[in-house]
């Protein structure tokens, strides 16, 4: 890069997700000047509300949303959005000690009771102010060195206990409980004033109200940035005085600052010069748990409502109804492992869908594989065992004029649309901060 040559803009943003366009909105809006790089043909990155060959609009990435999200909440008030319930369920079935149950949702929970409330115990003193995550305490720190399964079989429950537990978990981490961190069980708890019960439901009550789309319109309605789309960044050099982003084409933009949103699991796709700090490729080498599925099957005829668990040594931890559509159902499914299940085959799916219910016929099904997309290479950010006491801050920390930022990176709702325009929006201000410095 030619330190002597006037920047083609302020600020480069690598990535469209949610925290890509509210930093490219909160940036632009306070008269910076900003480009966005986009490597796919849309924005919304992780998140995707679009029309299936099912019959109907569907989200194929993130969907659930609460009030206690902080941040997405402020964006719903400030563009007049509102929340779609989701659809109640009549019956409970789960597979524990081999076999499939089946019970009314007031016996289910009791059931999960001792097993989630054990494991969620401490979560307040743990995450005293959980969105302000560091210094952690003693407390959060010891809870990272276990993973969820260390801790539930340290906690005397008997079998059936601990495989509900784990069961629930796996689907919270869209992976398997021997690779989550304990901590992050305590942290979305303490997100959630302490009630392990609301992370449960903050993970499935609601959703936007016309898709997730119309938020991301709504955000990035308010932004001035130049958006590229189908541009895919390679590379990113910086020196004392500027950075400059290479694309697979062999273009060069040049700007100030950068922000790069890559998820966490594919942050070794580019190229830093220098390189990043050893504890960020290492973290990245690592990344993080969640490698499952999310999907959608059509199933024939009307079904009564129902949700299903099973642990995460099943190709799909949950399945449950969600629309009526013509005759037929839509049903949501998530599985833990995306090598385990081919969310396009639709024998191996109606298999999966077997393990509880061999009375369903599933004729047809919609995903996309997040986990084998090069540009994700994974579903919802959860962090394995010492990634917030020894990696997280390290992600957090600039190097040079280069932050991350995504809900990979976040202090609160990491994983969630919420964590995601946390992190983008802490990144524009410090920026901000930085522009007004240096002028
Ligand atoms: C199946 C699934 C279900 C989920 N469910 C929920 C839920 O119910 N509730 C919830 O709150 N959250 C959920 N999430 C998580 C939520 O969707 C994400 O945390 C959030 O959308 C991430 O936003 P982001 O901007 O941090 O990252 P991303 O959305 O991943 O954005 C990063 C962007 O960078 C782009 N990119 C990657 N590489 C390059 C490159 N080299 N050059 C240029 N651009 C590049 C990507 O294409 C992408 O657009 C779910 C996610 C998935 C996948």
């Amino acid at each position: 890069m030619n330190d002597t040559h006037t920047p083609d803009t302020d600020v480069v943003i690598v990535g469209g997700g949610f925290a890509g366009v509210v930093a490219a909105r909160d940036l632009s809006r306070a008269g910076a000047d900003v480009i966005l790089l986009e490597a796919r043909d849309r924005l919304g990155g992780r998140t995707w509300y679009r029309d299936s060959h099912l019959g109907r609009p569907l989200e194929l990435g993130g969907t659930f949303v609460h009030w206690l999200q902080p941040h997405l909440w402020s964006e719903m008030v400030a563009h007049g959005l509102e929340l779609e319930p989701s659809p109640g369920v009549d019956e409970v079935y789960w597979i524990g000690d081999g076999e499939v149950h089946r019970s009314s949702v007031e016996e289910y929970s009791e059931l999960v009771v001792p097993g989630m409330a054990a494991l969620a115990e401490g979560a307040q003193t743990a995450f005293p102010v959980p969105h302000q995550l560091f210094p952690l305490t003693p407390e959060a720190v010891a809870a990272d060195r276990l993973s969820i399964t260390d801790r539930l079989e340290a906690l005397g429950l008997t079998p059936s206990q601990v495989e509900l537990a784990r069961s629930r978990w796996a689907l919270s981490f869209n992976g398997s409980p021997e690779e989550g961190s304990w901590a992050q069980a305590l942290r979305l708890t303490a997100l959630c004033g302490g009630d392990w019960r609301m992370v449960s439901e903050a993970n499935r009550a609601y959703t936007v109200k016309g898709g997730t789309g119309r938020l991301l319109e709504a955000v990035h309605r308010g932004s001035t940035a130049t958006v590229r789309l189908s541009t895919t960044v390679t590379a990113v050099h910086t020196s004392e005085h500027g950075v400059e982003v290479v694309t697979s084409d062999g273009e060069r933009v040049t700007a100030l600052h950068a922000i790069v949103t890559l998820p966490l699991d594919v942050l070794s796709s580019i190229d830093f010069h220098p390189s990043l700090s050893p504890g960020k490729r290492d973290a990245a080498q690592r990344g993080q748990v969640s490698n499952g599925v999310k999907l959608w099957m059509r199933a024939r005829g009307r079904i009564k409502p129902f949700i299903a668990f099973a642990p995460d040594d099943h190709p799909l931890t949950m399945v449950g109804t969600e629309y009526e559509l013509d005759d037929d159902t839509i049903l949501l499914g998530f599985g833990p492992h995306s090598a385990q299940l081919d969310v396009t085959d639709v024998d191996a799916v109606q298999e999966a869908v077997h393990r509880w219910r061999p009375d369903i016929e599933i004729t047809d099904v919609d995903a996309h594989d997040w986990t084998a997309d090069p540009l994700s290479g994974e579903t919802w950010a959860m962090p394995r065992p010492g990634h917030l006491s020894t990696e997280l801050e390290e992600l957090q920390r600039p190097e040079g004029r280069v932050r991350l930022a995504g809900s990979d990176y976040a202090n609160g709702w990491a994983g969630y649309i919420d964590g995601a325009l946390e992190s983008g929006r802490r990144a524009a201000r410090q920026i901000l901060g930085e522009l007004k410095e240096n002028h």
